[in-house]
């Protein structure tokens, strides 16, 4: 995977774990509110990218802090993807849009073609999603479709 990233140009994160980050040669980790604090992955593989995860303003501001290379904020809705998280909701996005954050931000959680106008008005100028193609009848064309639906807003 790590190979097939690198061919084509796009950052490649491990999820959750800065050793087998490493040890693959991806370009970052993304790790969440109970995973390794973002300083220890900064200070166990100096160089590494790291995303970091947010659900709440205080958790955007501190990650803010953290050096990250992006921050993930949400989830916007509810989503059988991660049960039992309550949604953060379009007033996070808000929230989040309003700090202005000075690396790039993705709203995450529940999102697809249909809603992205809501996060776009709400102040996202960028998603990741995993149902919305993963769980597509033609995931090329649902990827297309979101991209699509993202135009207005990217560049901005
Ligand atoms: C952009 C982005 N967001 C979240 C994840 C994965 O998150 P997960 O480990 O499932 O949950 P958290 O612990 O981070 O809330 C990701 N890979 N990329
Ligand atoms: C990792 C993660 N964190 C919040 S929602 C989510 C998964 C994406 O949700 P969906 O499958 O609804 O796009």
């Amino acid at each position: 995977m790590a190979d097939l990233a690198q061919a084509r140009g796009v950052p490649f994160f491990i999820n959750d774990r800065v050793d087998v980050a490493v040890a693959c040669g991806a370009d970052g980790v993304h790790l969440g509110q109970g995973d390794l604090p973002p300083a220890w992955a900064h200070g166990l593989a100096p160089g590494l990218l790291v995303g970091l995860s947010t659900h709440a303003p205080a958790q955007a501001i501190a990650a803010l802090a953290e050096q990250p290379a992006y921050i993930a904020a949400g989830p916007v809705y509810a989503t059988p993807t991660k049960p039992g998280r309550a949604p953060a909701g379009l007033a996070y996005i808000r929230q989040v849009a309003a700090l202005r954050p000075h690396v790039p931000w993705y709203a995450i959680g529940g999102l697809d073609a249909g809603n992205m106008h809501e996060v776009l008005s709400a102040g996202a100028r960028r998603v990741a999603v995993v149902r919305a193609v993963l769980d597509a009848r033609d995931p090329a064309q649902a990827a297309a479709e979101l991209c699509a639906a993202l135009r207005p807003g990217v560049g901005t």
